[in-house]
């Protein structure tokens, strides 16, 4: 870097960092999924992330990075960022530790000296020829606007980079356009839509002419949680062939608070109706989405005598994909038809310790291989890369397909061959044409409930299920998830993909020895990701037992830690 170049670098961070000085008492943490606190006091965490996204960029040759300004189904007060790797994934977690002492970094001095010290540590070429980029989007939190502009304050300290407001937007549209942009295909917003109505038309295309049986309703209530998903789905709904969907929390003034009594959290926590839904929706499939549109569960009420909802939450809607994917490589692979044409894939299923225990036990019986990461999206995105298809979800409804680049080649092949022969009306083909339609309908960057939703409608109806066959694929075990509030999270350290407490050891000797009253028992402790609390998991055969079990335990915990 020229001198005067390094003095300019210099004068920038030092005058950014004191334009946002740290509050005393502030400590932020690049947790499960970036940085979140009280909107109002979020503007240093913000601005920092913007110099750290932008300093990825540069690494990374100038590739795209994305900052998404969103605190997802948390309270309308809070807000977060986090930053988009170039693949559209989450930032590589080698560097969540310079996140965190970027953003505590007490007084500009010391931000200063951190960043010229990590860039020299990473080599990281500032003032080469490489300009960085980044693309910004918020969803409709009031702090929103205020933020992004602490974000591309921070960005414009570095010199070179570029900041792309891409405006309100989903998490997932921002995850998609950063990966999009940097494939060099077509990133705008009209882009994505356009692919997402595309494909699921092709979807509907392709549906068995001949399968007779159920018919699926067009009707679909979404719930939108008052968030940024609603307003994405009102835009594009009329353009989605064969679905009627009515959109209530839309986000509309008046309509609500966001997230308050409504989305995909309440709903798959509380196992009620959103705010918004009454006796006259019984019986229609409904949906619900989170604050940031990354969630998806569906539900249906089934009196109306009361607000409890049937919920197909995260692990069902993966099992409906599982179900889906193998069926078409199945018919690919061994049908017996004229084409002797195969399409060898490993197909892995990724889930947390949240997963409910009977759609583990459903999805290993049928030969499906499971594995297990850490809570949070950063950590089953990578492990579902692993493979030729990777399928993975959290219980909670976040998550997706992602496809090999190989299979995809691979698969573009074996379909060119099957239209280009006599096999072009055959089963095969049209499993084949089937994958290729989902690769593109479902969001390989992250999960999206706008296009989980789109393949989920798309599935039900090539298999002629109701929401109740969907519904009863297996029966959920009783769970409880509790939350207990202590002096340090922190102290609690697990392993094994959190399912065992490594300290304090005491705790896990007492979390077994209440599990071995339980049939069916299982339960867990761990520190949050997200808010200041430990979460507490428990099944059991019963609902009683289930409450029994998280109650003792977090009596454990509070005894030991509280
Ligand atoms: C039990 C649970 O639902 N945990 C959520 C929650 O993380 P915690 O680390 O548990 O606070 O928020 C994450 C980000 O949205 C999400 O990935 C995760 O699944
Ligand atoms: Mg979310």
């Amino acid at each position: 870097m020229a001198a005067d170049q390094e003095q300019e670098q210099r004068r920038r961070l030092l005058d950014v960092a004191s334009r946002f000085p740290l509050p005393s008492g502030c400590r932020f943490s690049y947790g499960t999924a970036g940085f979140r606190a009280d909107g109002a006091t979020m503007a240093p965490a913000v601005c920092r992330a913007g110099i750290l996204a932008a300093l990825r960029s540069v690494k990374l040759a100038g590739a795209a990075v994305g900052i998404v300004i969103t605190a997802s189904h948390n309270p309308i007060g809070d807000n977060g960022v986090k930053i988009a790797d170039p693949d559209g994934g989450m930032m590589d977690q080698q560097w969540e530790p310079f996140a965190d002492a970027l953003a505590n970094a007490p007084d500009p001095d010391a931000l200063l000296q951190m960043v010229l010290q990590f860039v020299k540590d990473e080599g990281i070429p500032l003032g080469g020829h490489h300009t960085a980029q980044v693309l910004l989007g918020r969803d409709t939190r009031p702090t929103g606007e205020y933020l992004l502009d602490a974000a591309l304050q921070g960005i414009n300290a570095i010199v070179g980079a570029h900041a792309i407001d891409m405006g309100i937007l989903t998490t997932p549209q921002l995850h998609w356009m950063v990966w999009s942009k940097n494939k060099g295909t077509k990133a705008s917003e009209s882009d994505y839509f356009t692919q997402l109505i595309n494909s699921f038309r092709r979807m509907l295309e392709l549906l068995p002419k001949d399968k007779g049986g159920y018919e699926l309703a067009k009707k679909l209530i979404v719930d939108g949680a008052n968030g940024i998903g609603g307003v994405k789905l009102e835009q594009i709904k009329a353009e989605l062939s064969g679905l009627d969907i009515i959109v209530r929390n839309s986000g509309k003034e008046g309509e609500g608070i966001l997230n308050h009594l409504c989305g995909a959290d309440f709903v798959q926590k509380e196992r009620v109706t959103p705010h918004g839904f009454g006796p006259e929706d019984v019986g229609v499939r409904c949906a619900s989405l989170d604050g940031d549109a990354d969630r998806l569960v569906y539900f249906q009420m089934s009196s109306s005598s009361d607000n409890k909802v049937d919920l197909v939450d995260g692990d069902k809607i993966l099992s409906l994909f599982a179900l889906f994917i193998r069926e078409q490589l199945d018919v690919i692979n061994n049908n017996g038809s004229q084409v002797d044409k195969s399409l060898p894939a490993r197909l892995g299923i990724v889930q947390t310790a949240y997963a409910n225990g009977a759609s583990t036990q459903f999805l290993k019986g049928l030969g499906l291989e499971v594995v297990f990461t850490p809570t949070g999206v950063k950590y089953l995105h990578k492990k579902a890369l692993e493979y030729d298809i990777g399928i993975y979800f959290e219980a909670n409804g976040h998550g997706t397909v992602v496809f090999s680049e190989d299979f995809i080649s691979q698969l573009e092949s074996l379909s060119n061959d099957l239209s280009s022969q006599a096999a072009n009306c055959s089963a095969q083909y049209h499993s084949a044409m089937r994958l290729m339609a989902a690769t593109q309908l479902i969001n390989q960057a992250v999960g999206d409930a706008l296009s989980g939703l789109l393949l989920v409608e798309a599935i039900l109806q090539y298999k002629r299920w109701s929401f109740q066959n969907w519904c009863e694929l297996y029966s959920d075990l009783p769970s409880r998830q509790l939350k207990v509030k202590v002096v340090d999270r922190s102290s609690i350290v697990t392993t094994d993909a959190e399912t065992k407490v490594s300290q304090p050891s005491s705790l896990q000797e007492l979390i077994d020895k209440e599990t071995a009253n339980y049939t069916q028992g299982r339960c867990f402790v761990r520190p949050s990701g997200t808010e200041d609390v430990v979460r507490v998991y428990a099944e059991a055969s019963t609902q009683v037992e289930a409450d029994s079990l998280a109650k003792s335990v977090a009596h454990h915990v509070e005894r030991l830690l509280g």
